[in-house]
């Protein structure tokens, strides 16, 4: 089967690798869309996200779809045929986080594309059938495969407890950012904020509903914040962009009693923050990694019509053109590129 495998930094190889047979408990599934990530593109660059270092040669890709093609001798619950997305974490399901259900957390987890662990840039990719959700007839592909960003977006606004009514300031409108909003809407925000320092992101954001955006390299945020909210501040605030000063500017512009999500990878693991505003104005400040049980709400969503993941793809590419699809995905203006195999 063909595999793009990144042998060094801003190189793939296009090789032949043996089809893998699925285990008792897996599907194989015929991959047939592909997102390229933020994080596909880092360890395309760089060859190493913090201390995850590509040391020998890997398959990126972890947001993926396709058809499966044979089941293993337990498995139930799928088909030949199914079309289905693939949630790329699987846990060891037998440590303390995965027996709380904190499965997302497990220290043990294999997820697809991060080192040591190959990813869906291929054609077969064989799964644990229960990390594989099918999609209905309504649901493409290419939009199972935005289940992943997707999850982040829902996992986010769990995070904040996102209700209906509130105001959400996102910082960052790339396909995070733009996932969020998604997630948001979903969970009932009536305003949502997006900032960005690219215009174009900023006008793509309006586009997709943002009621306000704002350029943090022009304009000032809090005093945006004010105006829209009556000088209240909101009432949650997702960072999405991973840069210090907008990590930094969170907890000016929530609301006392507000919750701030930290979703965005600050590239300096310390960041300073004022801890007697927080107390002061009661914030609430979590984290979120990645996400747990968000694919099937991800799939209703898409199904139901209350979330539109298609709108942010700029282009698909097919698996020989890798590298320049890569390089595409790299321009500031692009949000999501797609590799598409027809096997
Ligand atoms: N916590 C998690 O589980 C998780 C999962 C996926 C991605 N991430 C992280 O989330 C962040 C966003 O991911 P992405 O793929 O959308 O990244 P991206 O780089 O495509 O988008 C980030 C956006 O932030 C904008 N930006 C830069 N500086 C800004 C500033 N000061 N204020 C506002 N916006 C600014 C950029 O112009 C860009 O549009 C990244 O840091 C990524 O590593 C975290
Ligand atoms: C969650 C996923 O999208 C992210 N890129 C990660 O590797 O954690």
């Amino acid at each position: 089967m063909r595999t793009a495998v990144l042998v060094e930094p801003t190189e793939f190889e296009l090789e032949d690798r043996p089809r893998p047979s699925p285990g008792p408990d897996d599907v194989l599934v015929a991959v047939r869309d592909v997102g390229i990530c933020g994080s596909d593109v880092h360890y395309y660059e760089h060859g190493r996200i913090g201390d995850y270092v590509v040391e020998d040669p890997l398959v990126l890709g972890h947001e993926s779809a396709g058809e499966v093609v044979e089941v293993g001798e337990n498995v139930t619950d799928h088909e030949p045929g199914d079309r289905v997305a693939l949630e790329p974490g699987v846990p060891c399901r037998r440590c303390a986080h995965c027996k709380r259900g904190d499965y997302h957390l497990c220290e043990s987890v294999r997820f697809m594309a991060t080192p040591p662990h190959d990813g869906a840039f291929t054609e077969y990719v064989s799964w644990p059938a229960d990390f594989a959700y099918t999609l209905p007839e309504s649901v493409s592909t290419a939009e199972g495969a935005l289940c992943e960003p997707l999850s982040v977006g829902i996992h986010a606004c769990r995070r904040g407890s996102v209700g209906t009514g509130d105001t959400v300031l996102i910082t960052g409108a790339g396909p995070i950012g733009l996932m969020v909003l998604e997630a948001a809407r979903a969970a009932g925000a009536t305003d949502v904020i997006l900032t960005d320092v690219v215009d174009e992101k900023l006008a793509f954001a309006e586009k997709r509903g943002a009621d306000l955006a704002v350029n943090v390299a022009e304009t000032d945020l809090d005093a945006a914040v004010a105006e829209y909210t009556d000088g209240v501040g909101a009432d949650v605030v997702v960072e999405a962009s991973g840069a210090e000063p907008s990590i930094k500017s969170t907890i000016d512009v929530v609301r006392r009693g507000g919750t701030v999500v930290l979703v965005g990878l600050a590239s300096e693991a310390e960041v300073p923050i004022d801890v007697l505003e927080l107390i002061d104005n009661e914030v609430d400040v979590h984290g979120s990694f990645r996400y747990k049980n968000t694919y099937d709400a991800a799939v209703d969503l898409l199904a139901d019509g209350e979330a539109d993941v298609e709108g942010i793809i700029d282009f698909q590419s097919e698996l020989e053109d890798i590298d320049a699809a890569f390089r595409r995905a790299m321009e500031p203006t692009v949000v999501k590129g797609m590799i598409s195999l027809d096997s």
